[in-house]
């Protein structure tokens, strides 16, 4: 069976979040509510659609609605890939993976979706066994059902597999699935969030970091 490389989306294959502030901040202002900094809009990514736009009424003072979830969802599906683009050395680094016999696969809390159209329209889709999304499953990271749902798509199994992820989410699911973890230093969470599991600081560490996983 392959070795399977699996990796959350936000702030680890691409740097999303000039579109989602931006989507953000269009809400704000459908609201006559002033928009966000990029370190504010960072912090609130991580756990979904819902739960961003619930951050981002709630520091304006506001409950959850549904209609702001629905006109978020729409603009940003249209809008995903304006300022979005992969992290510097991810194209490499997942060629090389690919070169070196692993399987990928995308597991993250963002909608499967704006995550397919963006993968898409970054020229990244193809190469992904399976999409796993917050909705496409009953759960989503931290928990370990999601992780693992996306490992069968995929055809993997746990033991064989690696989560690479920037966030506390996703170093969690990987414990609980028993798939070993690899933090993205070079993403959103702070590196506290590592919680013990290997860093790597840049994309092209991965290829030999995971060489000596699988191998070991
Ligand atoms: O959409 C989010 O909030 C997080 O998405 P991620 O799981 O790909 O980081
Ligand atoms: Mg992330």
């Amino acid at each position: 069976m392959h070795p399977i490389a699996v990796f959350d989306l936000d702030g680890t294959l691409v740097d999303s979040a000039p579109d989602l502030h931006a989507a953000l901040d269009r809400l704000m202002a459908t609201r006559d509510l002033p928009g966000f900094a990029r370190a504010e809009v960072v912090a609130m990514i991580g756990d979904g659609a819902k739960v961003l736009v619930e951050r981002a009424l709630a520091a304006r003072g506001l409950p959850f609605d549904q209609p702001a979830l629905d006109h978020f969802l729409e603009d940003y599906g249209a809008h995903a890939a304006v300022e979005t683009a992969p992290f510097a050395g991810i194209r490499d680094t997942l060629e090389a993976l690919l070169q070196d016999g692993w399987r990928l696969a995308v597991c993250t809390n963002k909608p499967v979706a704006p995550a397919i159209t963006l993968l898409r329209e970054l020229g990244l889709a193809d190469g992904f066994a399976a999409i796993g999304g917050g909705d496409s499953y009953p759960t989503r990271k931290p928990d370990p059902a999601h992780l693992l749902a996306t490992l069968r798509d995929a055809g993997g199994k746990a033991e064989r597999a690696v989560m690479i992820g920037d966030h506390h989410n996703d170093m969690a699911a990987a414990k609980g699935a028993g798939v070993r973890p690899i933090f993205a230093g070079w993403g959103y969470g702070p590196v506290a969030m590592a919680a013990g599991a290997p860093i790597a600081i840049t994309p092209a560490e991965l290829p030999a970091l995971l060489a000596t996983l699988r191998d070991g």
